[in-house]
């Protein structure tokens, strides 16, 4: 009998509803990851359970409550379409499977599944092209975790990130080819943003500054978010012919002023006030369409652009059931 191989896909983690009371317990969950807030316990815990939480779980429900659909959340709902798709392209040697860090189906009732299926080999692949420690380390610090208590532990392999598979870069270069890029005055490459500490932590000496993390990737800096962002828009604004001077890097979703920069709102409002009255949004730090895309970048960043005197912000799809995508995620697990 030949044994076969798990698959275990892991993106973030949505709410369980848009009710307050289900953004409030994911909230909670998501930012009291050490990883995430990366403060000393007591002043994680007052800042998220006293300040953050309360505050934030109203607002963010409501955009919740916009952003939810016939088939639930879109983060969840495209990483199970991937998941199957998949499945599908793998065949019967694969039992590909799909956890959540943060909320359900959780990362311990998955990896419960798998250990009763008893695996020779697991392979985890968190849905991140570019490594963070708030995502990707999040996310096998925790498959880590409940391996930890497993009596038989089968051989594991751990992908950290991709954002230079040609696949991957190929399946957003065919969704960017979806619009004529001459027709948009500007194109943002915007990417979640991350505290600047938590940049600067990859590197050995603490500081990101002293690597030009905006120009090239090393052996020392290929860690750092901010390097493998921009290593990232290299390789698409190649590929998609796009000129020195007609594209911006820039950093979505800040929770203060520490983070990476430029800022995409900031960047969005820029564009604007200099009388550009369209461009379109890649947002490849994501690979399923959600909140940051389809709210931040769809409604929030159109709003201000409209604000200030520009037309349209046209988001680029995200990868979700793209077949290239597909073929990146089976190479991955196969190689
Ligand atoms: C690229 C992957 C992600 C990284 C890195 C990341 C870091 C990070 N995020 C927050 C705070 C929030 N993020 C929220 C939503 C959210 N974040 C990611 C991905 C990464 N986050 C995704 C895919 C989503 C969308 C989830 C969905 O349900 O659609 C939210 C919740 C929404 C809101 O209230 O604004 C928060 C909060 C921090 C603090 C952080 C790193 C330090
Ligand atoms: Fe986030
Ligand atoms: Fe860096």
């Amino acid at each position: 009998m030949k044994s076969k191989t798990g698959v275990l896909l892991i993106n973030l983690g949505t709410p369980d509803s848009p009710a307050v009371g289900d953004v409030r317990s994911y909230l909670s969950q998501f930012l009291n990851d050490p990883r995430v807030i990366d403060l000393p316990w007591l002043s994680r815990k007052l800042l998220v359970n006293f300040l953050i939480v309360p505050f934030r779980a109203p607002k963010s429900a409501k955009i919740y409550q916009k952003l939810w659909t016939a088939n639930g959340s879109p983060l969840l709902y495209y990483s199970e379409k991937a998941k199957d798709l998949l499945q599908a392209s793998l065949g019967s040697d694969y039992e590909v499977h799909l956890a959540m860090r943060y909320k359900n189906p959780s990362i311990p009732d998955v990896l419960e599944a798998m250990r009763k299926l008893n695996y020779e080999k697991i392979v985890v692949l968190p849905m991140f092209p570019q490594y963070a420690s708030a995502s990707t380390g999040s996310a096998l610090d925790e498959v880590m975790r409940v391996m930890r208590t497993w009596w038989v532990v089968p051989e594991v392999k751990f992908i950290s990130q991709y954002y230079d598979h040609p696949k991957f870069i190929e399946a957003f270069v065919a969704r960017g080819r979806q619009y004529n890029l001459a027709d948009y005055d500007h194109i943002l490459f915007s990417y979640h943003g991350l505290p600047e500490r938590q940049v600067d932590k990859v590197h050995n000496d603490g500081r990101c500054a002293n690597h030009n993390c905006e120009q090239e990737i090393t052996e020392e800096n290929k860690y750092c978010y901010k390097a493998t962002c921009y290593g990232t828009t290299r390789l698409l604004v190649e590929k998609l012919n796009i000129p020195e001077g007609k594209y911006t890097v820039c950093f979505q979703s800040r929770l203060d002023k520490k983070w990476l920069m430029p800022f995409s709102d900031k960047v969005v409002e820029e564009c604007a006030r200099k009388g550009m009255k369209k461009i379109l949004v890649f947002s490849p730090a994501f690979t399923a369409d959600c909140l940051e895309t389809i709210i931040e970048i769809g409604d929030e960043y159109q709003e201000i652009f409209k604000e200030h005197g520009g037309e349209k912000v046209q988001l680029v799809e995200s990868l979700n059931d793209h077949p290239t995508w597909i073929d990146c995620l089976k190479d991955l697990v196969i190689t």
